[in-house]
């Protein structure tokens, strides 16, 4: 023994299943970089691959990873470490949400963090509908905590017109109704009013979460990061209420540092509350 030798760390340990997305900005990339400055080591599975094309309006390219490498993938992470926490965000296609619900029925899980992505900002509606499909049947039923946009929200739920709180908070219950025991449903910049508001409904308890808007626009990754941070904080053992909190707070932090380069948007930096 050298007088410099440590025993192994022990850390929490957060999974995310997720597309990458090549700026940065949004998918993989932001989970991992949310679990790294929120302390609790990162593991993830690539399901898809976003590439936007700057020589086409920056539209979306979209590569899928094929099912068995996706397979392959999971199979390594949860042979390497007991884990019991995952986020779940991109998947894609149907394809691909079978084959990461049939990872994810092999063992038990303390929490299934569902960001219901249907479609990316900037793609076209009709894409989501195939995969709407597949998502609630298959994946929605696993989830303990999902976080849908007011987009989601609409689809999931049904309702044509979500435009006040009380709307939002009704579309949530219906949610719920499809399997998970927390809905966090996320007004953001879509919801009408000054402020962005989300809510999280846990049976009858229904708790309001709100913030004064910054600007006006969609900020890329903003989505990925709330769940992502949600998801942190219940693999450090926070209770969803508190871990929906610590989110919100780091994700309105993130959005008053956002990031700007040559794409036309902006993107949160999870950094910002450190820097
Ligand atoms: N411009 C904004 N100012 C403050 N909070 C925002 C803004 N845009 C989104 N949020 C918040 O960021 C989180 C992600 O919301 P949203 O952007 O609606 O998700 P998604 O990226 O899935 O579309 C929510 O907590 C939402 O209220
Ligand atoms: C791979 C991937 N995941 C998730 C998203 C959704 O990101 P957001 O957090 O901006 O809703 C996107 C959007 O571009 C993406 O490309």
């Amino acid at each position: 023994m050298h007088d410099n030798d440590k025993s192994p760390t022990v850390a929490d340990l957060a999974y995310v299943i997720a597309g990458s997305e090549a700026t940065g900005g949004a998918g993989l990339q932001v989970d991992l970089k949310t679990f790294q400055e929120l302390g609790v080591y990162g593991l993830g599975t690539v399901t898809c691959i976003v590439s936007f094309d700057p020589a086409n309006g920056w539209g979306h390219r979209f590569f899928p990873v094929p099912a068995e490498v996706i397979a392959a993938q999971m199979e390594a992470a949860t042979a390497a470490y007991e884990l019991d926490v995952v986020k779940i965000g991109m998947l894609g296609t149907p394809a691909t949400i079978e084959v990461v619900a049939e990872g994810l029925r092999r063992q038990p899980w303390r929490h299934v963090v569902l960001d219901p992505v249907l479609i990316c900002k900037g793609q076209e509606p009709g894409a989501a509908l195939d995969t709407d499909n597949a998502l609630r049947e298959q994946v929605l039923p696993l989830a303990t905590v999902v976080t849908p946009n007011l987009f989601e929200a609409r689809t999931l739920s049904g309702m044509d017109v979500i435009e006040t709180v009380d709307q939002l908070i009704e579309a949530a219950h219906r949610i719920q109704d499809l399997g998970p025991r927390y809905v966090v449903a996320k007004g953001g910049v879509d919801l009408p009013g000054a402020d962005a508001v989300d809510v999280l409904v846990d049976g009858d308890e229904v708790t309001v979460l709100s913030t004064p808007k910054i600007g006006q626009e969609r900020v890329s990754g903003a989505g990925c990061t709330l769940a992502a941070a949600i998801t942190a904080e219940l693999a450090k053992g926070a209770d969803v209420g508190d871990a929906v909190a610590h989110a919100k707070s780091f994700v309105t932090a993130g959005i008053e540092g956002r990031m700007s380069g040559r794409a036309p948007f902006e993107s949160v930096w999870q950094g910002a509350a450190r820097v």
